[in-house]
């Protein structure tokens, strides 16, 4: 994927603020005015010794203790203003981020997102997006504090005398601008190498954890333990990197300033000498210069912090930039599913060179059961994920009560199918909520007359807290053919035109098999049925049976 530059990166996060622009002007005003009461307060040090020595007059030793109180205070407020409306901000952008990734997900799922890892999606939907919260409350209003406050610095020193302007001025500009600039242009890859390692990392232990057992089994463990340690060096290495990098940024700030008053020192008392300032504007200066940095300070830390942001929100721009495989359809059509049609249906996924249907065609009535058989990796799950339009046909066309399925609403066509494929998932849910997903309006009676039809009724009864259970409670404790059951409820429960069995029975035992397509044969007399299998068992539910190959459908009974 093309790389995106820093700038317009940062233009896209920005546009993201546009709605709390307002909350950000009061943010930056809070920053301006707290960081100007703080330098306030040091400035009247040196008007007080000048009102001791006699050549400040129009404020008492008294008053200056006044005027340093008042600002302490006004400070600490105005700092907690800053805080809270910048982090308000912040995290509302987040979730409104947040919402569109989970958009995007929904978009492109679940063809696009087939080949994504899946950690390294978890990595971008929990941390890239909280890594934004250092842009939104760390670094626009930062930037427009130090730009605003300087500027007053920089023009009440050139007040003084224009030298002490053009010094601070020039040093503000290189630990405010030169240092960050340069630092991050020398560290952006970096930055992307780490959030890059970072989710590699990530997915690598998910995956582990996934294949413990296989991992068991195989004696993998110490391999596998060596492997996790050489991803967590290689994280460290890109960690150091960036460190290393945070502490040279910090070094150089650091110096500059030293420098800063070291040269107003020594510049001032030649001012000094030729008369053309008093001792009191004299030490004005130098207290003004040594107290007024932390604006630009805080822009040349956020530099490291900024390149890891960028890199974040990069990734997350890529992603919210592609383009879904199918283009959803919006709107209602109404559909019954007397027919659909295959007709001449050409077929292959875009990263195989290999096709999977060429001129396939079929025709399925309503209430048609329709076994589909065929070699492994021949291409029938492909078959109903055109049916299901996870792809769009490449040739010929597939329409449902003739209209073509591009230009079939996607709510609609969700509604008129179910599927249940091999292998049920369950949500760390209740065991009520988990069927509930094929039909959430459902009320709980219905739930118990759909778990009943699919004889899982018995099974949730036994459990401690029967329809409320927990799955994650139960573990690893409810059986394949149990998952399978309440997947076959949720279908039941969904009572929708078109029922897609994607061999629903492989994973289960012959007296399993036999009570689920007694379930499925009994409940789904007006149902459409497409159903995947490799057993001759399975397929004797159906009164038609179709076999894929030579990319052809070819009825066989
Ligand atoms: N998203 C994808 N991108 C690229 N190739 C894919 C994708 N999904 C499946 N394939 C490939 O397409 C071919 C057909 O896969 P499909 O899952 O449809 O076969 P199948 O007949 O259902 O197999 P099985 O009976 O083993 O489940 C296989 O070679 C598979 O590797």
């Amino acid at each position: 994927m093309k790389r995106q530059s820093g700038f317009s990166i940062m233009k896209r996060l920005l546009v993201e603020l546009k709605p709390l622009a307002p909350v950000m002007m009061i943010t930056i005003t809070l920053g301006v005015l707290g960081f100007l009461a703080a330098i306030t307060i040091t400035s009247f040090s040196a008007v007080a010794i000048g009102t001791l020595i006699g050549e400040i007059t129009f404020i008492s030793f008294t008053g200056c203790l006044w005027v340093m109180g008042i600002c302490a205070v006004i400070r600490g407020l105005l700092r907690y203003g800053e805080q809270l409306s910048g982090h308000y901000i912040a995290f509302k952008i987040l979730a409104i981020l947040r919402d569109k990734i989970f958009m995007c997900l929904r978009k492109l799922a679940p063809a696009k997102l087939e080949g994504k890892d899946k950690g390294d999606l978890i990595a971008m939907v929990t941390s890239d997006i909280e890594l934004l919260e250092v842009f939104y409350a760390h670094t626009i209003a930062p930037i427009s504090i130090a730009i605003i406050t300087n500027t007053i610095i920089t023009a009440f020193l050139y007040s003084i005398h224009p030298y002490f302007g053009l010094l601070g001025g020039g040093f503000f500009l290189i630990v405010g601008l030169a240092i960050p600039y340069f630092s991050s242009a020398f560290a952006k890859e970096a930055g992307v190498t780490y959030r890059k390692t970072f989710a590699v990392t990530n997915q690598f232990i998910l995956d582990s954890l996934r294949g413990l057992k296989e991992i068991l089994i195989y004696k993998n463990g110490s391999s596998r333990l060596q492997a996790v340690h050489d991803s967590s060096k290689q994280l460290n290495k890109s960690q150091e990197r960036l460190k290393a990098h945070e502490g040279l940024v910090r070094a150089l700030a650091d110096l500059m300033i030293m420098l800063a008053v070291l040269s107003c020192v020594v510049m001032g008392a030649f001012v000094l000498q030729s008369d053309a300032i008093n001792f009191s504007e004299y030490l004005l200066a130098i207290v003004i210069i040594a107290s007024s940095f932390g604006p630009v300070v805080a822009l040349s830390n956020l530099s490291n912090n900024l390149l890891q942001t960028f890199a974040c929100a990069e990734r997350l721009f890529d992603l919210l930039d592609e383009v879904p495989q199918v283009e959803e359809v919006a709107g209602k059509t109404s559909l019954t599913n007397e027919s659909i049609d295959y007709k001449e249906v050409d077929f292959g996924y875009n990263n195989r060179t290999e096709t999977i249907l060429e001129e396939a065609s079929i025709t399925i009535n309503k209430g048609d059961k329709l076994a589909l058989i065929g070699e492994s990796g021949i291409g029938k799950s492909t078959f109903v994920k055109l049916l299901m339009r996870f792809w769009d046909v490449k040739g010929g066309t597939l329409t449902i009560d003739g209209k073509n399925i591009k230009e079939v609403a996607t709510s609609s066509l969700r509604d008129s199918q179910t599927l249940v494929s091999q292998e049920t998932f369950l949500f760390n849910e209740s065991i009520l909520d988990n069927i509930r997903l094929g039909n959430p309006k459902a009320s709980k009676e219905e739930v118990i007359v759909a778990a009943k039809k699919a004889s899982i009724h018995d099974f949730i009864m036994s459990l401690p807290h029967q329809y409320e259970s927990r799955v994650g409670e139960l573990g690893s404790s409810v059986s394949s053919g149990e998952k399978q059951r309440i997947g076959l409820a949720r279908a039941f429960l969904r009572q929708s035109d078109v029922l897609i069995l994607d061999e629903p029975t492989s994973n289960l035992d012959t007296l399993n098999e036999s009570e689920i397509l007694k379930a499925i044969k009994e409940n789904s007399k007006e149902q459409t049925i497409v159903l995947i299998s490799h057993r001759k068992s399975t397929t004797a539910i159906c009164d038609k049976v179709y076999k894929l190959e030579n990319k052809k459908l070819i009825q066989t009974v």
